[in-house]
């Protein structure tokens, strides 16, 4: 029941539908109690004196009571199939809006095979209960009820004997719902996994095939099937163990009804028309109760799944607006951006930035240089706030990030990373993607800049091609010409270059980098390079070491001092002595 009331949200406005599904479920079942009424009246009243002339009548009085009821159970399912669908549908968008809203943090380390079974597998679980499971689990109550009463308006005390075997049904049905719950929840979890697997597999496809992976990816996919199959296999053996059993013991109520009733007409103590109605109503008690395994199985496929459900939509939100945030005009910001003694670790893990202090005024450029895991990645995260700092403070034309909105925030930064995302979308879409009312002109402007315009231009459809998902298809110098394309597009206040040349052999990237000086002109840029000659003209270069910043300066000054910059340069440049000579004359 916590869990009904913890998702009243999704089901609180269908008041009339739940009403409506639950009411036509009675009113269905309360119509069926007339007909063992018109078979006892048959036979007591018509057969047995007989009055023949009233079989006709009977008849069509039977007729009307199945088509009324008939017409009930239509209403209920209408009802019921439309309070399901709307509740579902409600909870997949919230669910998809939570998984829009979460932040950073959570995808570290989500799985998207298990998110994606929890829209799924696990709303459908909900659907299926809250459409029909639990008005027909209501109507076990009833059912019980007006049988019971019906039976007991005929004969009391042969309805108390019949129902002596009812509490053994009862234990039973109970018992299975006990032990057959932790088996929905395994199952569930087994599909997730399961999803996972097909998931992960896919998308690392590349990866798998490259690495002649694919019988391991197979058996890892068939151990996570058989883990399914076995606890399916487990939830089948409790249905076998259970079912003949509560089948049992709701037929010994037939037995005892047989022996008692029995010798009740014999001894004209009960006539012939109530006896057959008996074994007409108990079946309205015993029906329900045996099938209340059925129900109770939805219910706990129900609670299970909204369990899953429950979770994700309860996962904190790491990072969202405080109250009252600062929404920045994307039109009058400036891009001043200010890192003020910033130290941050990711959750259990050691400081990956120490102390970090940058000054970067408006227009100015950073070049971020350092090895492998040195943190330069983290302090881009940390100004996008894809991560809030704990430590220090971040602000951004002179107000803290914390402070700002944050889509308004991110709608002043472009990041292009290393890796590029593109969607199974048109190439146009792609470079245009989450700006409004783009011209194809400023489209074909922006793939210019990046270099992206001729290639785009040889393929058969241009602009038009459908990119496979992930942006399959392309080379992956073409697809981050693209992701500079998009950020081009978007005419931030402040852009990021993680790494973003990484793809492109050493002549595009000068092409691409003249581009850049026109896209970084009036605007703030961090640039992530492990080149060189992709940040030497940076205003100020911060070489990074696990996390902690080892020097600073421009290119020149850096040329000509000790340190992993002039290492690093020398390496870079050793084919190139001229260019060795001149920085050591500078230091002369
Ligand atoms: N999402 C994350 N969760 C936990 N730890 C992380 C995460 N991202 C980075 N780290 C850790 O933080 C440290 C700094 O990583 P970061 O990605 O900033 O390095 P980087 O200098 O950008 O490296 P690279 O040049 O390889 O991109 C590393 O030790 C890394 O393992």
């Amino acid at each position: 029941m916590e869990i009904l009331r913890q998702l009243k949200q999704f089901y609180a406005s269908e008041k009339k539908l739940i009403v409506g599904a639950i009411l036509f479920l009675v009113l269905a079942t309360g119509i069926g109690l007339i007909q063992p009424y018109l078979v006892s009246y048959l036979i007591d009243d018509i057969i047995d004196p007989g009055n023949y002339e009233l079989v006709a009548p009977i008849a069509l009085a039977v007729v009307g009571v199945v088509s009324l009821k008939a017409l009930n159970q239509f209403l209920h399912g209408f009802c019921g199939g439309r309070l399901g669908n709307r509740v579902a549908t409600r909870m997949r968008n919230t669910l998809y809006e939570k998984l829009n809203a979460l932040s950073f943090q959570y995808y570290d380390k989500a799985k998207t095979g298990d998110l994606m079974s929890r829209l799924t597998a696990d709303l459908e679980a909900i659907r299926n209960f809250v459409g029909f499971g639990f008005a027909q689990l209501l109507n076990v109550l009833f059912m019980v009820v007006l049988g019971g009463t019906a039976m007991i308006v005929m004969n009391w005390k042969l309805t108390l004997i019949t129902l002596l075997p009812i509490p053994l049904l009862l234990f039973l049905a109970f018992r299975f719902e006990g032990q057959i719950h932790p088996i929905f929840r395994e199952m569930r979890k087994a599909m997730s996994n399961l999803t996972t697997a097909v998931q992960e597999n896919i998308t690392g496809v590349r990866t798998v095939k490259s690495y002649a992976q694919e019988d391991y990816e197979v058996n890892k996919f068939l151990e996570r099937s058989e883990q399914f199959r076995s606890n399916q296999i487990e939830a089948s053996a409790k249905w076998a163990k259970y079912f003949p059993a509560m089948e049992t013991a709701a037929n010994l109520c037939v037995i005892v009804l047989f022996v008692v009733g029995g010798t009740l007409v014999i001894n004209q103590d009960l006539s012939l028309g109530n006896f057959v109605a008996f074994f007409s109503l108990i079946w309205y008690i015993i029906g329900p109760l045996w099938g209340l395994g059925f129900h109770i199985n939805n219910y706990t496929q129900f609670k299970a799944s909204s369990e899953r459900v429950l979770t994700l939509l309860n996962e904190p939100i790491h990072v969202k607006n405080e109250t009252g945030a600062i929404t920045i005009n994307p039109h009058t910001a400036k891009g001043d951006v200010y890192f003020h003694h910033v130290t941050f670790n990711y959750p259990d893990k050691k400081p990956a930035l120490t102390d970090i202090t940058i000054n970067a005024p408006a227009g100015t450029v950073i070049g971020l240089l350092g090895p492998t895991g040195a943190g330069k990645s983290t302090i881009i995260q940390l100004l996008m706030r894809a991560y809030d700092v704990k430590q220090g403070s971040i602000t951004v034309d002179g107000i803290n990030i914390k402070q700002l909105d944050v889509h308004s925030l991110r709608s002043i930064i472009s990041p292009v990373f290393q890796e590029t995302f593109l969607f199974s979308a048109t190439i146009r879409d792609n470079i245009a993607y989450g700006i409004a009312g783009v011209t194809q002109e400023q489209i074909e402007n922006a793939a210019r800049l990046a270099k992206a315009h001729d290639f785009i231009m040889e393929l058969p459809l241009g602009y038009d091609t459908v990119v496979g998902e992930r942006g399959m298809g392309l080379s992956g110098g073409q697809k981050q010409r693209i992701a500079i394309a998009r950020a081009f597009i978007k005419n931030p206040k402040i852009l990021i270059l993680d790494d973003a040349t990484s793809a492109v052999d050493m002549e595009t990237e000068h092409e691409i980098q003249a581009g850049f000086k026109e896209l970084m002109a009036g605007r703030t840029t961090f640039i992530i390079a492990h080149r060189i000659s992709s940040l030497r003209f940076a205003d100020e270069i911060i070489v990074l070491d696990e996390g902690n910043i080892v020097q600073r300066g421009t290119h020149e000054q850096l040329v000509q001092q000790p340190g992993p910059y002039r290492e690093t340069y020398q390496i870079q440049y050793a084919d190139f002595p001229g260019e060795l000579e001149l920085a050591a004359g500078n230091r002369e």
